[in-house]
């Protein structure tokens, strides 16, 4: 299976004879499934016998397939480009700061494919009065939280594609969440947070890292 994506140029010739460059466009390698539900089918079947489990027995026959729909879901980012949810922009002239806090996620860590979740909090400072939408935010965080990873890669994910297509002065991406793999197993702390910190641009000044900690009231 590819991930990979490629940019299609695509050039036309208009009447007079002028060669036009489309801009480019983002397309899939080839036609094939993003997600191979057979080979997970197969996967966990196997994972079922090899913990003991009959996977034919009644309420386990279709859980191979319930398991590859459900990976085709929460992994759905892994095969998304960040910088297609910012494509709304507006010129506002605000030159302060934006932050959207507490902004639900779910997503898996990539050593034990257990979940991670918690509140994303996503603040930037504008360029020249150019906004997005507020809800692109969100949906940069649905999108990147939807992938195997740990949380700092998540965190400096998310503010680089602000700060590079956004083209945001600054950007801070604080995130808190809890993993499963620390709470329901191994060293087992339930309530354990791990918060992480990405900051670009006019944010790595540790004044301006303040102002935004004390809206989250974490300062
Ligand atoms: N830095 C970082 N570590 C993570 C994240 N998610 C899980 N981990 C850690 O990944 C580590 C994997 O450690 P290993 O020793 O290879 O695996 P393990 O034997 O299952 O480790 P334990 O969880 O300590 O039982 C663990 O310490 C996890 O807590 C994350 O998002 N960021
Ligand atoms: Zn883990």
């Amino acid at each position: 299976m590819s991930q990979s994506l490629r940019s299609k140029k695509a050039t036309s010739k208009s009447g007079d004879g002028v060669l036009a460059v489309t801009p480019p466009e983002i397309v899939k390698e080839s036609d094939a499934p993003l997600v191979d539900h057979e080979k997970i089918e197969q996967a966990v079947r196997m994972i079922l016998e090899a913990i003991g489990e009959n996977p034919d027995r009644e309420g386990l026959q279709d859980t191979p397939a319930r398991v590859a729909r459900m990976y085709e879901e929460i992994f759905s980012g892994l095969h998304r480009d960040p910088s297609e949810v910012l494509s709304a922009r507006f010129h506002v002239d605000h030159n302060e700061v934006v932050l959207v806090k507490d902004i639900p996620f779910y997503s898996a860590c990539e050593h034990h494919l257990l979940p991670f979740f918690g509140q994303a909090h996503v603040a930037y400072l504008p360029r020249h009065g150019v906004v997005t939408g507020l809800s692109k935010l969100a949906r940069l965080v649905d999108l990147v939280a939807k992938r195997p990873q740990i949380q700092e890669r998540m965190t400096n994910i998310i503010a680089d594609t602000l700060e590079n297509d956004l083209d945001a002065a600054g950007v801070m991406v604080v995130i808190e969440a809890e993993h499963l793999c620390m709470t329901m197993r191994g060293i087992k702390k339930p309530g354990s947070k791990t918060v992480t910190i990405a900051s670009r641009g006019a944010y790595e000044d540790p004044d301006r890292q303040q102002e935004i900690l004390r809206m989250l009231k974490l300062g």
